[in-house]
């Protein structure tokens, strides 16, 4: 199936389905993008043998000049140092303005390979081919690529949307378990802030989707990409404040993930404690009943995901003594958010199942009580 991305000249498609990494050039097709003849494949080295293989040997059939660059699989490399690299590698391979940068990977390595494409020569085309969950559901979609700064998550990043996006379901056989559970954040992410009878179908349907059943999972990956082409075709650069919503529960992941090191917390799992931090404010401004704070916890911890930093999924060995966050520090960390204005800290917090508001006068104390309380 395909989903549209409807952004004027900017528009894309999103092919899902089994076995379309190995057939990039019939998905091309479909998506309507050219291959040009030099190409560099971005991935991590986790997957270079592997799903990055298929995609660059898919492409060499036609004759190409294709190279293919790893960086070092994990949330660290969203960094200058390896943004640096990637630069290093156009220069060599004389990477022209039609050349394609084609993200074979997780979040990081699309957010890291689209952010060199929005920038070297000042803007390539750039496919992504997301191989976690996470990235199907989320990253590849939209154009929000950047890399970390120290103190804060995605400090230094562009919108570049990507030319078309390919998500062969099949290659999720491989994910590791925690990292497909991260997805799954995302995932109850959506339900929560646009659409309960999705929330009630994940409800419905744990067990299967804990079984990586391809049936759920097509539904998980296509219903989560239409919900996501739709908060960007209408907000496509967060100006006005409907695709802040996708920021639900992340003003307090970003600062969890800076504060543990990045890479201790995974993303996933910094959403799912960040989504119910948020919604406990969202009960203390009597927004919502505890119930609707309740079926969230129930739902990740059904997904084998962390609900506060104490679970036995986060507090697991090494872990455990590092994950006691100062709240004055979290404060600190979330005063460089990106949604900010007026110096005031901005959340999103849901109003009932399916619907979520902005929110830039909650009090500081409430979030140091919430933090308090899930340590
Ligand atoms: N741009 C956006 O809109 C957006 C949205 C959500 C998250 N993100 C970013 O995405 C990142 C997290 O992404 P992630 O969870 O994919 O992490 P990741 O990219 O680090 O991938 C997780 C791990 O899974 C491995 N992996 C990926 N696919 C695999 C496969 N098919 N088989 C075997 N191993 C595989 C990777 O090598 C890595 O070790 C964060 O940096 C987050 O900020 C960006
Ligand atoms: O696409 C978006 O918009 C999102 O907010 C999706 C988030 O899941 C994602 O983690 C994003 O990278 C966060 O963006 P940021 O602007 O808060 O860095
Ligand atoms: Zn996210």
């Amino acid at each position: 199936m395909i989903v549209s991305v409807s952004l004027a000249e900017r528009s894309y498609g999103i092919a899902i389905g089994p076995g379309l990494l190995s057939q990039f050039e019939d998905a091309a097709e479909r998506l309507e993008f050219d291959v040009p003849r030099t190409v560099i494949v971005v991935t991590d080295e986790n997957l270079r043998d592997s799903h990055a293989e298929s995609v660059a040997q898919a492409l060499a059939k036609e004759r190409r000049n294709v190279a293919v660059h790893a960086v070092p699989a994990g949330e660290r490399s969203k960094s200058m140092e390896q943004l640096s690299a990637i630069y290093d590698a156009l220069v060599d391979l004389k990477a022209d303005r039609k050349s394609l940068v084609i993200a074979v990977g997780g979040g990081v390595v699309g957010d890291l390979s689209g952010f060199a494409a929005a920038s070297y020569n000042r803007g390539m085309p750039f496919v992504q081919v997301p191989t976690s969950l996470l990235a199907m559901v989320d990253s590849s979609v939209g154009g929000k690529t950047g890399i970390n700064h120290p103190k804060g998550k995605n400090l230094i990043g562009a919108f570049h949307q990507p030319v078309g996006v390919i998500v062969d379901t099949d290659v999720l056989s491989t994910l590791p378990d925690r990292d497909y559970r991260g997805g799954l954040a995302e995932v109850v992410k959506y339900g929560v802030i646009l659409d309960a009878e999705f929330f009630d179908w994940l409800e419905q349907n744990v067990a299967p989707i804990n079984a990586r059943d391809p049936a759920a999972l097509e539904h998980v990956v296509a219903r989560s990409c239409e919900l996501k082409a739709y908060v960007v075709k209408e907000d496509e650069r967060e100006t006005t404040g409907l695709r802040a919503i996708l920021n639900y529960g992340h003003t307090f992941a970003h600062a969890f993930e800076a504060l543990a090191g990045y890479g201790e917390l995974s993303h996933g799992e910094a959403v799912a404690i960040g989504m119910i931090c948020a919604s406990r404010l969202a009960e203390l401004r009597g927004l919502i009943d505890a119930q609707t704070t309740t079926r969230q916890i129930e739902l990740l911890c059904a997904f084998g995901l962390p609900a506060s930093l104490g679970d036995e999924e986060v507090s697991s060995g090494r872990l455990r003594s590092r994950l006691a966050f100062d709240s004055d520090e979290v404060i600190e960390r979330m005063k460089l958010d990106k949604k900010n204005s007026g110096g005031k800290i901005r959340f999103i917090l849901p109003k009932k199942m399916g619907e979520v508001g902005l929110f830039d006068d909650c009090e500081e104390e409430d979030v140091r009580g919430i933090l308090a309380e899930i340590a």
